[in-house]
């Protein structure tokens, strides 16, 4: 059953996908609309193919070898998994966290200058513009603006993750997709984590992967619950969570399994 918010514009409607790790089926006739400005949380056990999903939104999965796909992501009225895609254009439209900060072994000033350079940003007036705007969407700007220069490396888990949100939100992407952003830090860290994604979705529409359900509850708008590679029940998230309407779903809301 799939079922979405219509009052917003659709980002991603991705359309009986499925996909395949050579022969075994990993993702199977996927329907889901993605709202744009909204946040939409993937859930479900470990190895229902949440990761994988999520890797597919902006092409990341086809890295892996032995991977093939069929059916439909419909991104800004391209199908990208059949129209000839320009992946520099794509990514910098769709920026990715991942599960640990994983700054650049470099300053936090070139961290978030880094995307904004490649896309053919020069001057440094522009650039200095863009580090101090991105590290203020991330409530970051005032912990590190007296060590710009410093190593990331040096900044705390959750500063890290923090600066990775800032340095790609630099490009001005128009999704953020994030694969399990706070399961490496401590509460406060995820406290602040998660704030930022509901002060960052009146920009940017979030995607996020969470093992974590309380949190799925807390900031996402529409939640898809996964099982074995199959969308069990995507709708808004005050009814997945009070009144799910698949019997699977239910029991994985309320700890029977997972
Ligand atoms: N590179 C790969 N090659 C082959 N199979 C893979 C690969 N990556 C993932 N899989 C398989 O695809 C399925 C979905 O994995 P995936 O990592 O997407 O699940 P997940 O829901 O994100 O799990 P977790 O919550 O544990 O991270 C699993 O059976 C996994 O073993």
């Amino acid at each position: 059953m799939t079922e979405t918010i219509t009052e917003h514009k659709t980002v991603f409607d991705v359309k009986d996908m499925n996909l395949w790790y050579g022969n075994t089926q990993a993702l199977k006739n996927l329907n889901l609309e993605i709202p744009e400005n909204q946040v939409t949380a993937i859930i479900g056990p470990s190895g229902c193919g949440k990761s994988t999903f999520i890797k597919t939104l902006n092409l990341m999965i086809t890295r892996v070898p032995g991977v093939h796909m069929s059916g439909d992501i419909l991104f800004n009225s391209q199908n990208i998994l059949k129209d000839r895609i320009d992946l520099v254009n794509l990514r910098k439209q769709i920026g990715m966290i991942f599960q640990k900060g994983n700054p650049f072994p470099q300053s936090v000033y070139d961290n978030v200058a880094y995307g904004p350079r490649i896309h053919g940003v020069k001057k440094k007036k522009q650039l200095d513009e863009i580090v101090e705007s991105s590290l203020k969407d991330v409530a970051l700007w005032d912990e590190v603006k007296d060590r710009l220069n410093s190593s990331a490396l040096g900044l705390s888990g959750g500063q890290q993750q923090r600066l990775c949100i800032a340095r790609t939100i630099a490009t001005k992407p128009r999704v953020v997709l994030m694969d399990e952003p706070t399961s490496a830090l401590d509460p406060v860290s995820t406290l602040r984590i998660e704030q930022l994604i509901s002060e960052l979705k009146n920009q940017y529409t979030i995607v996020i992967v969470t093992h974590n359900m309380q949190q799925a509850a807390r900031i996402s708008d529409q939640t898809a619950f996964f099982l074995h590679g199959e969308i069990i029940e995507s709708t808004d998230t005050g009814s997945l969570f009070s009144v799910p309407v698949d019997r699977r779903t239910e029991d994985y809301i309320s700890g029977r399994f997972g």
